[in-house]
């Protein structure tokens, strides 16, 4: 029986990507506020996607750092379903954010080597959810969505109590056999669905859902 894989697309700007996620069959659409991105989104527009999202798309807010007047204004006018946080919060402010807003928080942390699955159990603790990334480079612009895998090795077999979603240089190509190695049930996308950095690319998109739903 085929797995029931949810998948999110990350990182959408434009009213036909959205559509084309839900068409296909992805779960989540990710929506990033985060000035430095190519992908980055006000506002303004987030709200229109979101107000435009068909019903059963779960609309992703993803935040860096954002401090509470920040939360305030996207919580107030974007309708969403859940916020998740890239930056470096600690578990203290993580907490802090799921009870003044009421919204379910996934937390992403960055892997590189084994010592740094120890966060997962950490934000575990606080998160309803997790989003296991590869650790941007030293020098990197953005703290996510580079495009760049980790070695999937290290979460193959593992076992947590809350949901995670696996990301970092997933492609319509190698989505297969991310889900295989590490038995992920979620995944997460945003550079491997791209035609240039911030440009999604209806087709791609397509078959990045296909394959993780295969
Ligand atoms: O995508 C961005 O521009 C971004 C900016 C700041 C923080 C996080 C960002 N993206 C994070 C994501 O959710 C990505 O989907 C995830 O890191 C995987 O990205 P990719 O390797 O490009 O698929």
């Amino acid at each position: 029986m085929p797995a029931n894989i949810k998948v999110k697309i990350c990182g959408l700007t434009r009213p036909e990507h959205v559509l084309a996620a839900a068409e296909a069959g992805a779960a989540y659409a990710g929506f990033v506020f985060f000035a430095k991105s190519p992908r980055h989104v006000g506002v303004d527009l987030a709200r229109d996607l979101a107000l435009e999202a068909p019903v059963g798309l779960a609309k992703v807010a993803l935040v860096v750092n954002a401090d509470d007047a920040t939360l305030d204004t996207i919580t107030a006018r974007v309708p969403l379903d859940m916020l998740q946080l890239h930056g470096h919060e600690t578990p203290e402010r993580v907490a802090q954010i799921r009870a003044r807003y009421g919204l379910p928080v996934m937390k992403a942390v960055g892997i590189a080597d084994a010592a740094d699955l120890a966060q997962i159990d950490t934000y575990g603790a606080v998160a309803d959810q997790l989003l296991i990334d590869a650790k941007p480079p030293k020098d990197a612009v953005l703290p996510g969505g580079n495009g760049l895998s980790f070695d999937w090795r290290l979460v193959n077999r593992k076992y947590w109590p809350r949901p995670w979603m696996l990301a970092g240089g997933l492609t319509p190509e190698n989505v297969a056999l991310a889900i295989q190695m590490t038995g992920a049930r979620q995944v997460d996308v945003s550079s491997g669905v791209e035609s240039a950095p911030g440009v999604k690319d209806t087709t791609l998109i397509r078959a990045f859902v296909a394959a993780a739903l295969r």
